[in-house]
């Protein structure tokens, strides 16, 4: 895959994904979210929907989205949870389920995720188990959610045993990315979402992984035609995965990259905000790699060359401590087989044979997993 064309001066520009009745369109562009009642109304089955958002992005970008839902007749409500990781929870879905019963949403009512991957992966949930399942519109507002979250159908929430353990395949109606949201995220929340980005090129597009050591700077710093281009060339990758391979049967599984490792971290440091998703991800594809040169995979250089971009963008690379002592290598490695990925008792690890080889394996020794392991430990 090539990365997409960098124009600023771009109208809405559309995706597709295609899953046969359950197809949908991706839109991006500059300024989309006064336009959303517009853009929705095709896809609404009656002109009511029912808004999920967090505190934060309530305070950003809701009076925008509720203008343009009046400006097409739409009538709404709205449930705004509190921001973070930690509200992909049992009791916050709860809590969501009651209200959009309370509000007596209806079959044909669309739950709206405004939001980031928090927002969008409980919502989506929520709206596959009201009255066994309404439909739902994504309206990603961070990077993270804009590039990966918001599309593919992925929903749920966390569980005391791991991360995304209770949820469901639930795919959108409509993906609708107004690129502008992304002006009043912090810096943190940017880089996190950034790993996701680079996940893609390290999958399977070398060219794409290149120029973002060329430009991903440029990017983070606020290039509108960078921010655009990556966006659509993550969109138009994972689009096309998720085509291939809606319910991960095998090669979905590539866009977990990073993940065995990055949940496991996740799950360690609880999720309240000290190690953020994105965060996770890119120190897992650091480990990822990392192991896979340990088995002799994959060249020393392209691990290091891993490295040395998340680093230089300034996404951390080692696993963090907690309250000033290391984590625990043991540890970390139990949360793993509680992976989604496990089958007959047996983690499936991505790895790579190159910057854009990423591939799965059930073929990985003990040994080399806990070396690689308690080497990112004794790092931190
Ligand atoms: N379903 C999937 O395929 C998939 C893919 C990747 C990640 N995820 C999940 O996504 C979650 C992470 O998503 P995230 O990184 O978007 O985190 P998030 O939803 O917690 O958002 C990050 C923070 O940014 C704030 N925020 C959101 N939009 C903003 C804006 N425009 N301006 C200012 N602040 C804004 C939020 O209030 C929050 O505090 C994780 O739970 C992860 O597991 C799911
Ligand atoms: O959409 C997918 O498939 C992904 O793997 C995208 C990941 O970035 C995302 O974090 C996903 O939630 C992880 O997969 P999970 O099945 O372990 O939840
Ligand atoms: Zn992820």
């Amino acid at each position: 895959m090539t990365a997409v064309s960098a124009d600023p001066s771009a109208a809405p520009e559309t995706l597709r994904v295609d899953l046969g009745d359950r197809s949908y369109d991706i839109l991006v562009g500059a300024g989309l979210l006064g336009g959303a009642g517009r853009l929705m109304a095709p896809v609404l089955r009656q002109k009511r929907v029912f808004i999920v958002t967090d505190e934060t992005v309530a305070g950003l970008h809701l009076g925008t989205l509720t203008a343009a839902l009046d400006a097409a007749g739409i009538r709404h409500d709205a449930y705004i949870i509190a921001p973070g990781e930690a509200s992909k929870s049992y009791a916050t879905f709860e809590r969501l389920l009651n209200a959009m019963l309370e509000a007596r949403c209806e079959r044909a009512t669309t739950v709206v995720a405004l939001g980031g991957g928090v927002v969008g992966d409980l919502a989506g949930f929520a709206a596959a188990a009201l009255l066994r399942g309404v439909d739902f519109v994504q309206v990603p507002t961070t990077l993270l959610s804009q590039v990966d979250s918001s599309v593919g159908g992925k929903t749920g929430i966390n569980t005391p045993f791991g991360k995304n353990l209770v949820g469901a395949f639930h795919q959108p109606r409509l993906v609708l990315i107004d690129t502008d949201t992304l002006g009043t995220l912090d810096r943190r929340e940017l880089l996190a979402g950034y790993a996701e980005v680079v996940k893609y090129g390290l999958i399977d597009d070398p060219a794409f992984f290149e120029r973002l050591e060329r430009d991903g700077t440029a990017l983070i710093a606020g290039d509108e035609a960078q921010r655009r281009a990556a966006i659509l060339t993550s969109c138009a990758a994972k689009a096309r995965v998720v085509a291939e391979d809606e319910r991960e049967g095998g090669r979905r599984a590539l866009l977990n990259l990073g993940h065995t490792f990055g949940h496991a971290l996740e799950a360690e440091c609880g999720y309240g905000g000290t190690l953020l998703h994105g965060e996770a991800v890119a120190i897992g594809m650091v480990m990822a790699f990392d192991l896979s040169a340990r088995l002799d995979l994959c060249p020393a250089e392209d691990a290091a060359r891993v490295r040395a971009h998340l680093a230089a963008v300034g996404l951390p690379v080692t696993p963090p401590r907690l309250e000033g002592a290391r984590l625990d290598t043991d540890r970390l490695i139990a949360h793993m087989a509680s992976d989604k990925k496990v089958a007959e008792g047996k983690v499936t690890f991505v790895l790579a044979r190159g910057i854009g080889q990423a591939f799965l394996t059930r073929d990985v020794a003990p040994e080399a997993l806990r070396a690689t392991v308690a080497e990112a430990v004794a790092a931190s």
